[in-house]
This record gives C-alpha cells, sequence and structure tokens, in this order.
C-alpha cells in the first residue's frame, strides 16, 4: 500500500547535499515556525522590494537546484526595509522541492510541509564588497522564503517552467532575460523573520530570513517540470532532481517575528 511506501520513501530519501547539522550552529536554517510563538514586532516596516527585469542573467542546473542569477554590480535590482537595516542586492533565486505534493518546502508552519519553496538570495552591498564576502558575515544575505501550494495555474512561473527543459542536466545553463522576479511573490505583505543560515555548504549563519504568510499557487504539471530536472551530468546514470531540502533545523535560543498581528 501506499503507507509503507511513503515510509520506504522517507527511509530512502537521499540525504541532502549538505551536513545534518553544523558543530557549535546556533542559528541554523531551515526551522519549524510554529504561529503561535511568533511576536509580532510593530517596528517592523513594510518590505520595498525594487527588482530590474534587465539584470536578469541566466538560469542554470547547479547540481543543486535550479537558479536565475541577476547582474549584481550595481544597486538595480534590491529590496530593503522590512527587518533589514540596509538596501541588499539579488544575487539569485532557487527553488526546493519535493518527489511528491506530500513534502519539498524547508521551512513548515506550525509542521505544515508545502510542496516547493521559493528563495530569492539577496546580499548587503553597502556593508560588503562582494556576495562571496557577505556569505560569511551575520547581516550579509537576506533570503525571502515563498510557499508553492498546489492550485491554480501560475501564469508568472510558466516562463520559467518552459526554459526547464534546457537546464535538464547538472551544469546545462542557458540565457534568460526579461524576467521580474517579483511577478512569484504572493500580494499580502505579512512575513515571519529570523536570524538563521544558508541550508547549503557552507550554511554560513549569515541569512536574515523573510518568509512570507502567504502561499502562491502552481499546478501539478508546473510542480512536474520540476521533478523531470536531474542532479546528474549527461551520460551519467540518470538521478531524478528532487527532495533537494534540508531537514529540520533546532530553533535554539531564536524568536521569529512577524510583521503582521
Ligand atoms: N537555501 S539557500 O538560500 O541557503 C541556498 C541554496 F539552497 C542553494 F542551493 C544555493 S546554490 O547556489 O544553488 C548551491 C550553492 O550553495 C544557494 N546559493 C548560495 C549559497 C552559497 C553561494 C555562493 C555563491 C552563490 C550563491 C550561493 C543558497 F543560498
Ligand atoms: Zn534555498
Amino acid at each position: 500500500g501506499t503507507c509503507c511506501s511513503y515510509r520506504l520513501r522517507d527511509a530512502l530519501h537521499p540525504l541532502w547535499q549538505s551536513p545534518l547539522s553544523v558543530p557549535g550552529g546556533t542559528r541554523q536554517s531551515p526551522i519549524d515556525i510554529q504561529w503561535r510563538d511568533s511576536i509580532f514586532d510593530p517596528y517592523l516596516r513594510p518590505l520595498k522590494i525594487s527588482y530590474d527585469p534587465d539584470t536578469c542573467l541566466h538560469i542554470w542546473n547547479n547540481g543543486y537546484s535550479f537558479l536565475v542569477e541577476f547582474e549584481d554590480s550595481a544597486d538595480k535590482s534590491i529590496i530593503m526595509g522590512g527587518p533589514l537595516e540596509n538596501q541588499y542586492r539579488l544575487k539569485q533565486f532557487h527553488f526546493h522541492w519535493g518527489a511528491i505534493n506530500e513534502w519539498g518546502s524547508e521551512h513548515t508552519i506550525d509542521s505544515r510541509v508545502y510542496p516547493a519553496e521559493l528563495h530569492l538570495v539577496h546580499w548587503n552591498a553597502v556593508k560588503y564588497e562582494s556576495f562571496e564576502d557577505a556569505v560569511m558575515e551575520g547581516n550579509g544575505l537576506a533570503v525571502i522564503g515563498v510557499f508553492l501550494k498546489l492550485g491554480a495555474y501560475h501564469d508568472g512561473l510558466q516562463k520559467l517552467v518552459d526554459a526547464l527543459p534546457a537546464v535538464k542536466h547538472k551544469d546545462e545553463i542557458v540565457e534568460f532575460d526579461s524576467f521580474d522576479p517579483s511577478c512569484l511573490l504572493p500580494s499580502c505583505p505579512d512575513y515571519w523573520t529570523y536570524a538563521g543560515s544558508l541550508t547549503t555548504p557552507p550554511l554560513t549563519e549569515s541569512v536574515t530570513w523573510i518568509i512570507k504568510k502567504k502561499a502562491i499557487e502552481v499546478d501539478e504539471d508546473q510542480l512536474e517540470a520540476f521533478r523531470m530536472l536531474l542532479f546528474t551530468s549527461p551520460g551519467e546514470e540518470e538521478k531524478r532532481m528532487v527532495d533537494n531540502f534540508r531537514p529540520l533545523q533546532p530553533l535554539m535560543n531564536r524568536t521569529v517575528r512577524s510583521s503582521f498581528q
């Protein structure tokens, strides 16, 4: 029956590329966000997001996920406000997803798992010279997380979905232009925020996480398109790119703040 295959699936599902836990880590990600334990912070400002579609460079399968990278040599695609002291530049966005719709997101809300999660990765270009420097600093990065749930077809996502066959294998890359990722954000401004880490190597504790309360809806075919990507290079034995999420990490001595009551 399906139940045992789930258990089997769970037991077999490959550990995400990063170690389960980081020795000495006190602010690791992802976490389960308990809505009732989050604290409304009236001093949290609205998040200001301004992306320039002309900074969009290419879409790339790097063997972990597929990502869309942006030209970040100027303050063209930026976020500010919210919990952030400075302006952060968009570097890339990528997704995490499961082999089936029952799991796939990295963060969870009251233990609810979503089939996928979008991450928009930004770096503090006011304080640091480069993304690589910012990755090592406590206030270096800001990642916006958006949950994807099964529902209506998502028009904005389709341009990405249509490009995926061209990056089926690891290290395939294609030009991708004039895409504005704000079309992937829910219209509701509400978010949670907490101090965390990258969820892939180098797992540095340099991320201010901003997790949107509202999920965006995508349809089954769009989710399935993610699952036809491969972790493997051409010529290697094919391994489907699925379950590329890190397990939940302990909250330890952290508070999750909400921008809403
Ligand atoms: N969930 S997450 O937001 O922590 C996160 C990822 F999950 C993820 F897969 C990637 S990656 O670029 O695809 C793989 C390399 O780490 C990055 N990329 C970042 C991490 C390190 C690094 C170095 C250069 C460019 C981008 C990144 C990432 F920030
Ligand atoms: Zn991610």
